[in-house]
């Protein structure tokens, strides 16, 4: 097991790079199963989720032709089993997205039941009733969820009320290889849909309306292969100026996607930070400017991301006046408060928000991440805090930021990764 020791750190100074998005990877990499033809993804970050993926479609039989230097080379010709085991698809929840794929090709999927994980429940009865209306037929047994559909999928419109980023991702996967068309209603708009309606679309797949609450899908024989590079992670991005913001510094992040990010950005400036964007680039100065608390509410997109929300709380702790953050899409995403408390913060949790009054002095203690975003926070805490902070548990770190504290180091931080 590894941790990350973090001392105080200096104003963060100097320009970062941003790796390709996690959460547009993992659905892209899954379109290989959508058909028989070579797949070359471009831009795919480092991260224990994408060699995860790569090791679950591996075990379907598909040949990983090259996977190295953020490329990945897919080919899904000779696929030999339609499974996704326990042991996978319990160490990320993404793997469901190959129930979509695996049934509009090849007629059947096994896939073992996600289960929830420490930010909520997360069940997937919106994946399993919108490939139901499209002629599925599926059982749940002994943890694993079993459909097969006679001949093809059949297009259907489908309403979804929650809205669901990754039942958007499945059943859009699945409706492009499906006889007739399919309405995605309440569809989700996050950008990582757009960018697979992009991908699937350069394979020969017929998608109108990603971006919107309303997506067509119109199914087609076949798919050809791609040669696709993957979106700039919205949320790194967004957690690089953030810990930026609290430590008073300036940083440039290049290889970025600004439109994405306007509600975060938004928020920045609230925070008393001046954010200049250009196409591919956001820089953000805060030297000599005051931290203010913000209120945020999370909600899906275009409004706040859940995904940032745990980065903002720690900013509020750092920063002076009252901030309230309100988490509307998961029941349990406030795991990092407690680790905060210990920090020093001074924080209340209300119902579903987490008030800060005032900064807090926070010193550095041992703290265990208990999820991604949470680590996130506690690894931007660390930045602030007086003394070393020690972040335990930091494989949830890994799961989602490409070489965290080298990049932080590279911008004035001083942190170390060691083994306990
Ligand atoms: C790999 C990936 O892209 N992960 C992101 C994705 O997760 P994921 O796709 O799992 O999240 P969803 O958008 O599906 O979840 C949103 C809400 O809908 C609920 N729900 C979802 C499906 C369903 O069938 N039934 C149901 O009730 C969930 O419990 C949750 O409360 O979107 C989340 C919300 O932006 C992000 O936090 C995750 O980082
Ligand atoms: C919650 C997240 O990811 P996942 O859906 O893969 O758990 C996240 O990226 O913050």
């Amino acid at each position: 097991m590894e941790k990350l020791i973090i001392t105080k750190s200096p104003p963060l100074r100097g320009e970062v790079s941003i790796s390709g998005a996690k959460n547009a990877a993992l659905p892209l990499l899954m379109t290989t199963l959508l058909t028989d033809q070579p797949c070359h993804y471009a831009n795919v970050p480092a991260l224990r989720d994408i060699n995860t993926t790569v090791a679950l479609l591996k075990e379907l039989g598909v040949r990983v032709d090259k996977h190295e230097n953020n490329h990945v080379h897919l080919c899904s010709d000779a696929l030999t089993s339609v499974t996704a085991s326990y042991d996978l698809v319990r160490t990320m929840r993404a793997s469901i997205l190959v129930l979509g794929p695996l049934l509009a090709k090849q007629g059947k999927a096994n896939v073992s039941l996600p289960g929830g994980c420490a930010i909520g429940a997360r069940p997937v009865n919106l994946h399993l009733s919108g490939l139901e209306k499209m002629g599925a037929k599926i059982e749940v047994e002994e943890g694993y969820i079993r459909a097969k559909v006679d001949g093809r999928l059949k297009g259907a419109r489908i309403f979804m009320d929650m809205v669901s980023v990754g039942a958007t991702e499945n059943l859009m996967m699945a409706a492009t290889l499906a006889q007739g068309t399919t309405i995605l209603e309440n569809a989700a708009r996050e950008p990582e849909i757009v960018d697979l309606a992009a991908c699937l679309t350069s394979m020969g797949a017929k998608i109108t309306g990603a971006g919107t609450d309303n997506i067509t899908i119109h199914g087609v024989d076949a798919l050809s292969g791609c040669d696709y590079s993957v979106l700039p992670d919205r949320i790194e991005t967004g957690t690089f100026l953030v810990a930026a913001a609290v430590t008073g510094g300036k940083i440039k992040c290049v290889n970025a996607a600004p439109h994405t990010l306007d509600a975060v950005l938004d928020k920045l400036e609230q925070a008393g930070a001046h954010v200049a964007v250009g196409d591919d680039w956001i820089e953000l100065d805060m030297e000599g400017r005051t931290l203010k608390a913000v209120h945020v509410k999370t909600a899906p997109h275009p409004a706040f991301p859940t995904d940032m929300q745990a980065q903002f709380v720690t900013l509020n702790c750092a920063a002076g006046g009252t901030g309230v953050v309100t988490e509307t899409i998961f029941e349990n995403r406030f795991m990092h408060v407690p680790e905060l408390q210990r920090m020093g913060a001074s924080i209340s949790l209300e119902a579903n928000s987490a008030v800060t009054n005032g900064s807090s002095k926070l010193k550095g203690a041992p703290v265990m991440a208990t999820d991604l975003r949470a680590s996130a926070s506690l690894v931007i805490a660390g930045l602030v805090a007086e003394g070393e902070t020690h972040v335990n548990r930091i494989y949830h770190l890994d799961r989602g930021y490409e070489r965290i504290e080298e990049k932080l180091n590279n911008l004035g931080a001083s942190i170390r990764r060691v083994s306990v």
